[in-house]
């Protein structure tokens, strides 16, 4: 359906290479922006870079301020916030995995100032999206925000971030391929809008790594260039789909309910690729492709099963027949499945 006006929003600055952490300032201070950052890092990842960005952010001439956050979740968004409404800073920068960053880019929006993303993990493609996902209570929200105006991913940092982290942004990316047929089956079933553009954009995303697959190797930077490249290109699908659809399709629901039945046991990215399996199976059947989507994970030494998961069967069958629920998006679960469907679908893919 034509649409009277579209607003895409992207990224201005994204800078990605050996050692740009220390050219943070340069890519900021070319957005003529004015007042003090707000850092916003959690424990580790402001060890790994939080003071050095810190410490480079002071070079633009006002004194900026950290704050370091535990999880994901609405009141430690509502900390950030409440910080930063004491404060008044210019502008907020994240520093850190899918965590700080969602909680950065969510608290700006809320004070309507600029955010700038400092990924510390190429483990999640909301790097450069302009939404915020967040858990709340029994749902989960993927919430409007504005992507970052700068970007700066240091792939030395990157490289040197355990390998896990990798392979999880490389599983958020293979996810896309179940993403996008979900949301061509919610086109087709409930007209929901559908972006030509964002969705081969994903899909050639996804395509393209699984191609590089057997080059991607612990310790490589190059391999962590290759996965944050796909990780933005991910997430510049989401911003021309001004939705997550293109990234998140019932994988990532199953992966949502995984959050709240077994919270902290397996990184998202890890639980979207084995929800992707799962999910491919759903789609297109025992004959389909499912194997080659489990065979992509399994080359980058991401988990296929509950086991390397660290999930027990029972809460698996439990997240598939209740990922429905999380919110309202129409997946190939449409209403739910029921429990002999879900234990087929695992067992198939040998998932259990
Ligand atoms: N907005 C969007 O479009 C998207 C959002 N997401 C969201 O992102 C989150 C998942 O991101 P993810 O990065 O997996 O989660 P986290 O931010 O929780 O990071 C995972 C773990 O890695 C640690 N870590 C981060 N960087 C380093 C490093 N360099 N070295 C060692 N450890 C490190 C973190 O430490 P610590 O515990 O100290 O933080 C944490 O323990 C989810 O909440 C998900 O919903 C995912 C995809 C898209
Ligand atoms: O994780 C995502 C894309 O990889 C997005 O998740 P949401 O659909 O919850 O926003
Ligand atoms: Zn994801």
């Amino acid at each position: 359906m034509f649409e009277k006006s579209t607003w895409i929003r992207l990224p201005r600055n994204v800078v990605v290479g050996h050692g740009v952490l220390d050219q943070t300032g340069e890519a900021i201070s070319e957005l003529h922006l004015s007042g003090a950052p707000l850092v916003v890092t959690s424990p580790t990842p402001r060890e790994v870079a939080g003071e050095r960005v810190k410490a480079e952010l002071g070079s633009l001439g006002e004194t900026p301020e950290m704050v370091v956050v535990e999880q994901a979740s609405f009141d430690e968004i509502e900390r950030v916030i409440d910080v930063a409404r004491d404060l008044e800073p210019g502008y907020l920068v994240g520093v850190g995995g899918g965590k700080a960053i969602d909680i950065a880019k969510m608290a700006a929006a809320d004070r309507n100032l600029g955010f700038i993303s400092v990924p510390t993990a190429a483990s999640h493609d909301g790097i450069v999206s302009g939404r915020g996902s967040v858990p709340d209570g029994g749902t989960r929200h993927s919430v409007a925000a504005d992507p970052p105006l700068a970007v700066v991913a240091d792939t030395e940092v990157l490289a040197e971030a355990p390998w896990r982290l990798t392979t999880a942004g490389c599983a958020d990316i293979i996810s896309n391929y179940t993403a996008v047929r979900d949301w061509k089956l919610a086109n087709r079933l409930q007209n929901a809008q559908y972006s030509e553009y964002a969705g081969a954009l994903s899909q050639m995303t996804a395509e393209m790594l699984v191609e590089n697959a057997d080059s991607l190797k612990r310790g490589l930077e190059e391999s962590a260039w290759v996965v944050v490249k796909a990780l933005v290109s991910s997430g510049v699908a989401m911003s021309i789909a001004d939705s997550s659809r293109p990234a998140s399709g019932a994988e990532h629901l199953f992966s949502h309910q995984l959050d709240r039945l077994a919270p902290g046991d397996a990184l998202h990215g890890h639980q979207v690729g084995v929800g992707s399996v799962l999910t491919a199976y759903l789609q297109d059947g025992e004959r389909g492709d499912w194997r080659n989507v489990r065979d992509a994970l399994a080359t980058i030494g991401a988990p296929t099963t509950a086991d390397e998961l660290g999930i027990d069967d029972e809460t698996v069958l439990e997240a598939l027949t209740t990922a429905h629920e999380i919110r309202d998006r129409y997946t190939i679960l449409g209403d739910g499945i029921n429990q002999d469907a879900a234990h087929e679908a695992a067992t198939v893919t040998g998932v259990l």
